[in-house]
């Protein structure tokens, strides 16, 4: 007798469970259709005050036998999965859901992540015109498209050479022009912004900045290309984040820079995170390039690194190169001098990983 009693409740039981599951998957819709209308409006997903609105209500009609807490508890479960629905419903304006079609970024008229990749290459500090004169000859004489050169830069100690700041970007400017390359430089001030597009086609945001919000979102107000560069602890979630930022402002033509991460490894600066290139191809849509420069710090390495990045999708690769590395400002070691630079330059055009010098000369 009691057995079927408990055979009978328990039958209940699984019918109230389908019920409430199919509730819980109705409102769970509902959740979903906020959701949508939420992202369209730019609205924030979670909402602390609608949420007590309900508590307070449930538990006021709380026919017991479960505690006032104990209802709390089990609604505030429900919201929270349902945030996580919102959340995951949210497509990033970056995310690779959103397009199958890559973003091209035309930097002046050069495209990055056309599926031609390039070679940004230059100083690591703008210093002398004298200097910039002969890189700007050696860039041009090696068919680089984008040149490289720091004016604000971001060191460590503050006694070591901090750039010529607008000079250094006037300089850069000149060079540039003078020998048909776009220019691109790091700016790490939101109020040198403004300033800092006068002169160049491409506004770089360093690893140290990664994470300067008020600089992604002063760069996202300006329709410059910006390459984003990864911090040097940050997951690759946080760099999309940090390209969302710049995204969301309205600047879409963004270009993602994987530059190594700190790792434990102490035989190079700091650790190729080479299956970054193609998770962010596959998370994102934007271009992405990998500074072979500061990612291994080391010469001695670059050529076979690069082929690596270009190997695993990447649209281009950074280098840096100095007339005198030996004499250099910033970075003296890890720069490639001319002849050093054209070996790197012969060896990824002889591989085919980029085109070959013709084709670029010629492009006009
Ligand atoms: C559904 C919404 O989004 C979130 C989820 C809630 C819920 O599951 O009831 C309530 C508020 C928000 O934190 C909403 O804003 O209404």
């Amino acid at each position: 007798m009691a057995e079927d009693r408990l055979r009978e409740l328990r039958n209940e039981l699984d019918e109230i469970n389908d019920d409430l599951l199919s509730l819980l998957s109705k409102r769970a819709d509902i959740v979903q259709r906020i959701g949508q209308i939420k992202q369209a409006r730019g609205m924030l997903t979670f909402d602390p005050e609608r949420e007590k609105e309900q508590l307070d209500h449930l538990v006021q009609q709380n026919p017991g036998p479960f505690s006032d807490g104990a209802i709390r508890h089990l609604f505030k479960q429900i919201f929270q999965v349902s945030l996580g629905l919102q959340e995951e419903q949210r497509k990033l304006l970056v995310s690779r859901s959103r397009t199958t079609v890559d973003t091209v970024v035309s930097v002046k008229g050069i495209e990055i992540g056309g599926g031609k990749p390039i070679v940004v290459a230059g100083p690591c500090s703008v210093e002398t015109p004298e200097q910039m004169e002969k890189v700007g000859a050696e860039l041009q004489a090696q068919g680089i498209l984008v040149m490289r050169g720091g004016a604000f830069k971001p060191r460590t100690s503050p006694y070591d050479f901090q750039g010529l700041g607008e000079p250094g970007l006037r300089m850069l400017k000149q060079i540039g022009q003078k020998y048909g390359m776009a220019v691109v430089s790091e700016i790490v001030s939101p109020n040198d912004v403004e300033m800092a597009i006068q002169y160049v086609d491409m506004i770089q945001v360093g690893a140290r900045n990664m994470q300067n919000f008020e600089l992604l979102k002063a760069v996202g107000s300006t329709r410059v290309p910006v390459l984003l560069k990864r911090g040097l602890s940050a997951t690759i979630e946080e760099l999309i984040y940090a390209a969302e930022y710049i995204a969301s402002r309205g600047n879409e033509k963004i270009v993602l820079c994987e530059r190594g991460i700190r790792t434990y490894e102490k035989a190079t600066r700091n650790t190729l995170d080479i299956s970054a290139v193609p998770i962010l191809k596959q998370e994102t849509h934007l271009p992405v390039l990998v500074d072979v420069t500061h990612s291994t710090g080391r010469k001695d390495i670059m050529t076979p690194v690069a082929k690596a990045a270009l190997a695993v999708g990447a649209d281009g690769v950074m280098v840096e190169v100095h007339p005198d590395p030996t004499v250099a400002l910033s970075d003296a070691k890890q720069q490639m001098n001319f002849a050093e630079f054209e070996s790197f330059m012969a060896e990824l055009r002889q591989s085919h990983m980029i085109p070959d010098l013709e084709a670029i000369v010629n492009r006009g």
